[in-house]
């Protein structure tokens, strides 16, 4: 049986970016959420419900690190952990992360950090679907972690919606409290491109490709799952 061929970097990157119409910016959630149509209950079951998903973030980055024998891509990858953590400095003092400006978040929708820290508000369907994007880092190929965080191509255009449709929509959300999707905006641009070129420079046999497509795909569900999760209890409350 003939080989199938590796795809050129354009045809790969293709499929890659075909995968967008199953992003979670689609999903009937989020649209509702920008629409200005959650009400002040709805908005603090998703805030709190993406802390869980924000919060296992730098785990996930951690398992790549530590499953990732190339020491360029450990260096690289330490810059997320930190962008999420924080930094302490040498007097002790710690510069915020991107978790410190979630919670930010959520107690500008209403919410005791007490309530966020300690999961009362969590789904489980939320847990299931966010614990398994952090399983999967720890048990596959560095790589094929590394492209499942590719759904960030698609996500700086949505955040940057969701600032707009936000402010314009929740007469009572400020622009300060939005910071956390600010910061992150600038994050993603260069960091978007950034795994776009290394899962294309590492992804060099058809298979590896065709688990770099696979991952993004999972990773695509495990965000959809989150939100139809989020609108389960957010409509049952
Ligand atoms: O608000 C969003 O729509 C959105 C999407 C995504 C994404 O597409 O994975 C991330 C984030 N936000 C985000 O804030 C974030 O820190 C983040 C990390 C990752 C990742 O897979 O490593 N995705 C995302």
């Amino acid at each position: 049986m003939p080989s199938v061929a590796v795809r050129n970097s354009e045809e790969f990157v293709a499929a890659l970016r075909g995968l967008s119409h199953r992003y979670w910016g689609t999903h009937p959630f989020h649209r509702r959420l920008h629409a200005g149509e959650l009400d002040e209950r709805e908005l603090r079951i998703w805030a709190a419900n993406r802390w869980y998903y924000q919060s296992v973030i730098p785990q996930k980055d951690a398992a790549i690190i530590s499953n990732c024998p190339v020491p360029r891509i450990r260096r690289q990858w330490l810059d997320r952990l930190i962008y999420h953590d924080g930094r302490q400095l040498p007097d002790g003092s710690v510069v915020e992360g991107g978790l410190e400006r979630w919670l930010r978040l959520c107690e500008a929708v209403g919410l005791d950090r007490e309530e966020v820290l300690d999961e009362r508000h969590l789904a489980p369907g939320v847990r299931f679907a966010v614990d398994a994007y952090v399983t999967f880092a720890r048990t596959r190929p560095w790589l094929e972690a590394v492209a499942s965080g590719l759904t960030e191509m698609f996500s700086g255009h949505l955040m940057k919606q969701r600032v707009a449709d936000m402010l314009a929509n929740y007469e009572w959300i400020r622009a300060e409290d939005l910071a956390y999707f600010t910061n992150r905006i600038d994050a993603v641009s260069g960091e978007g491109q950034g795994t776009l070129d290394l899962v294309v420079e590492f992804a060099v046999t058809r298979e590896q490709q065709n688990a770099a497509i696979a991952a993004l795909s999972f990773k695509c569900d495990v965000l959809w799952s989150i939100l139809d999760a989020i609108e389960r209890a957010a409509a049952k409350a």
